[in-house]
């Protein structure tokens, strides 16, 4: 079974937990426990293959180093990015965070292609108090190769289900090139084997 780690991360109150809850349970609860983070676990048939699914629903932490997200680009797969549309200060955490998964020097981590990011522009149903425009979202999105929508976590429950469901499929055609690249492993095996005694050889 494939394991895929997902990691839903955002500013503070954006709607991670809603829009997590809203995917597991189908359901808007309006309140969310905001003092520990969580890993959900939810097993996916896609694709003909069933998946286990982890979702990481981190806490905000105002005290932790805001962008170091050291240990979630190591564990994830792929990521969610989440502002509130309604909330511009949002929209720039956001966007610090994409750069930081997108830094050249966080390429060393687990991945040997780009991660699959989703940006998610939270609480469409404020659109009425909207402080960031779609285009604003989009051309982000498109700029740093992310996939992006507008909806409403309180709201829509197919569109967060379409949303997850894409960036697990992004996450499984990743993991396809990786298989890609890699060498077989009778072929390694075989580099490995004429590496050490055909340079023996060589020096004999
Ligand atoms: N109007 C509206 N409110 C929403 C929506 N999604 C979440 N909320 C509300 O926004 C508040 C924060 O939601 P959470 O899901 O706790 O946000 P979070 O990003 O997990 O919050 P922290 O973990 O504290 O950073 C709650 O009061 C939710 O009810 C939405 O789509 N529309």
């Amino acid at each position: 079974m494939n394991d895929v780690k997902l990691a839903v991360l955002g500013g503070e109150g954006t709607g991670k937990s809603a829009l997590t809850v809203r995917f597991l349970t189908k359901r808007f609860i309006g309140e969310y426990a905001s003092n520990f983070e969580s890993i959900y676990n939810k097993h996916v048939y896609l694709e003909g293959k069933q998946l286990n699914l982890e979702i990481y629903d981190p806490c905000s932490q105002p005290q932790k180093a805001k962008f170091s997200l050291t240990s979630e680009l190591h564990w994830a797969d792929g990521f969610v990015i989440v502002y509130d549309i309604s909330d511009r200060s949002s929209f720039a955490f956001a966007k610090a965070l994409i750069y930081r998964i997108r830094e050249p020097q966080t390429s060393h981590c687990k991945r040997a292609v780009e991660s699959a990011v989703f940006l998610v522009g939270n609480k469409r149903d404020l659109c009425h108090v909207r402080e960031v425009g779609w285009e604003e979202g989009q051309k982000l999105a498109l700029d740093n190769r992310c996939q992006f929508c507008e909806l409403s976590a309180a709201e829509q429950t197919l569109e967060v289900e379409m949303m997850f469901i894409r960036i697990i499929k992004d996450i499984l055609t990743n993991f396809k090139l990786k298989e890609k690249r890699r060498p077989s492993g009778s072929k390694s095996m075989a580099k490995l084997i004429n590496n050490v005694f055909g340079k023996r050889r060589k020096s004999v």
